[in-house]
């Protein structure tokens, strides 16, 4: 949908008048604004976005709509006649106020700390002498490490910084390296392994041209990849738990491959003493914490580490979120803001659309607000006779369904209940396959206790198994320990807000 609703064509779909009351003003852009969301609509938007629902879906989804909105606008005023034109710029203002007012819940909860500066000026002094561009400067933040603020105020589309590629890590700087030379032979190691191991070595080396930069990279990540015995066996039981030990398996199998092999066959390129289990890990957890996907000016796709770039801290909902591509007039990377920030202000960057697990697994934190990508996977067996079923429409014989925090749902009463309609449409044709618009409403009614009884009955045991919420001091608590408590936490929200929808729909039934 997001290639065809491109900036340009979208544009045709909006025929705008010469003049217009302001009540017909504000209707062209409500119908803009609710085009522009389906044109961003990911495919978990568009599982839980219900019929007749025109958002806003989710902060993200409502920021890249009404930068999209923006671009449309500067589009048609470079053509418009004067009449379209004075419209049009009532719609662009009105955009323009939408974006600052998009609410920024981070800001107002990460504390600003203070603390030696001095590796940090040195990465900026550094980053300066390379051609690095920003109107950023760098903070320390309670519970998230280094940030970095506005040094003026920004507005959207400016530019918040600057890198040349030549200052970016990438394979192209693994490939001029012997490492490169000894390694490219072997078809069991890839490009990012290789990189991976180039960057272990890299930074141990004094005369590496990244050395300040390696330099100034915290000593540990504290990633879930570390958590140690404590806080897994506060997870156990959860999705959680399982990913963790996953990942941590397969990277323990990942090094015993490597080493001490490639210490024993290339003894002057991998240092037994540099290539430990522990600096491997460290250097996973830089690549999970610390790469972005870039395009670079050669057109290849490449996972790459940016200085500077890799301060800025995540949010979901960010002021910077499309970068990525190098621009070919000034070989940099930019990163444009698509909501102002103002002198003083955290500004945040957008890792991706995770859900907590994978940013506690591969980052390290919880985000603060309400992330939408928060999800439980439920998996349905409601393996049924066909020949009954034969009324079933393809939205509801799928059978991966999915639930998140009631509470991101603006319907509370029938027919959803606050719950996933694809959910509830699929329970209803399982439970009652014979109903139609002739069914009567007493019928009707009885289908919807068994489907909130359905749900109820998967729920209710799996608040039981996340316990009862720790009461001990968190401040003293380990980070790990804290970290995997919180996620517990967010899980119990989550089926409870799922168990309470239930119960006050059952209630409505009965009433
Ligand atoms: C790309 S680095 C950002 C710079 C980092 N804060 C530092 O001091 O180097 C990613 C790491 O920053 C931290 N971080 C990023 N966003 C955060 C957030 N919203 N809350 C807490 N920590 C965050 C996590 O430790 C994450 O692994």
């Amino acid at each position: 949908m997001q290639r065809i609703l491109d900036s340009r064509n979208l544009s045709c779909l909006f025929q705008v008048p010469t003049s217009c009351s302001a009540a017909d003003t504000f209707k062209i852009l409500d119908t803009m604004i609710e085009t522009a969301r389906v044109a961003h609509m990911d495919e978990l938007e568009l599982y839980f976005s219900g019929d007749n629902d025109f958002g806003p879906l989710s902060s993200r989804n409502e920021l890249e709509s009404l930068n999209l909105l923006l671009k449309i606008l500067n589009t048609l005023l470079l053509s418009a006649n004067d009449g379209a034109a004075g419209v049009l710029q009532v719609i662009r203002d009105e955009v323009l106020i939408r974006l600052r007012s998009t609410e920024l819940e981070d800001n107002g909860q990460m504390v600003v700390q203070m603390q030696d500066q001095h590796m940090e000026d040195s990465l900026l002094k550094w980053g300066k002498e390379h051609g690095v561009k920003t109107k950023l400067q760098i903070a320390f933040f309670e519970g998230a490490g280094r940030g970095m603020v506005a040094s003026e105020n920004m507005n959207v589309g400016d530019i918040g910084l600057e890198i040349p590629e030549s200052a970016i890590i990438s394979e192209e700087l693994l490939c001029q390296s012997d490492m490169f030379l000894a390694l490219k032979g072997l078809d069991s190691i890839t490009t990012e392994t290789m990189l991976l191991l180039w960057s272990i070595r890299e930074r141990n080396n004094p005369s590496s041209n990244f050395k300040i930069y390696f330099e100034a990279l915290p000593k540990n990540f504290n990633t879930g990849l570390s958590f140690g015995i404590d806080a897994l066996a506060a997870l156990e039981g959860t999705l959680l738990f399982d990913e963790l030990m996953q990942a941590r398996q397969h990277l323990r199998q990942q090094y015993d491959e490597l080493f001490p092999i490639l210490c024993i066959n290339y003894p002057d390129i991998f240092k037994q003493d540099v290539y430990t289990w522990d600096n491997f890990l460290w250097a996973c957890e830089l690549w999970y914490s610390n790469s972005m996907m870039v395009v670079l000016s050669s057109g290849k796709l490449a996972t790459c580490l940016i200085p500077i770039a890799g301060l800025l801290n995540h949010s979901v909902s960010p002021h910077i979120l499309n970068y990525g591509r190098v621009d070919k007039a000034t070989n940099s990377l930019k990163f444009p803001l698509s909501r102002p920030c103002k002198a003083g202000e955290q500004c945040f960057l957008s890792y991706g659309k995770h859900p907590g697990s994978h940013l506690i697994t591969f980052y390290g934190f919880l985000p603060r607000g309400d992330n939408p990508y928060d999800v439980i996977p439920l998996d349905l067996d409601t393996s049924m006779d066909e020949e009954d079923c034969s009324s079933m429409s393809v939205t509801t014989s799928q059978t991966s369904h999915m639930v998140r925090g009631t509470w991101l749902s603006r319907f509370g009463g029938p027919p959803t209940y606050g719950l996933p309609q694809r959910l509830v449409s699929h329970l209803r044709a399982v439970l009652n396959c014979g109903q139609n618009e002739s069914t009567p409403k007493a019928d009707i009614k009885e289908n919807d206790r068994m489907v909130l009884e359905t749900l109820l009955s998967i729920f209710t045991p799996m608040l039981e198994g996340l316990g009862e919420p720790h009461d001990f001091d968190r401040g003293n608590a380990c980070w790990d320990v804290k970290l995997a408590l919180d996620y517990k936490d967010l899980q119990r929200r989550i089926v409870l807000s799922i168990v309470t929808s239930c119960t006050s729909g059952l209630a409505m039934l009965d009433s």
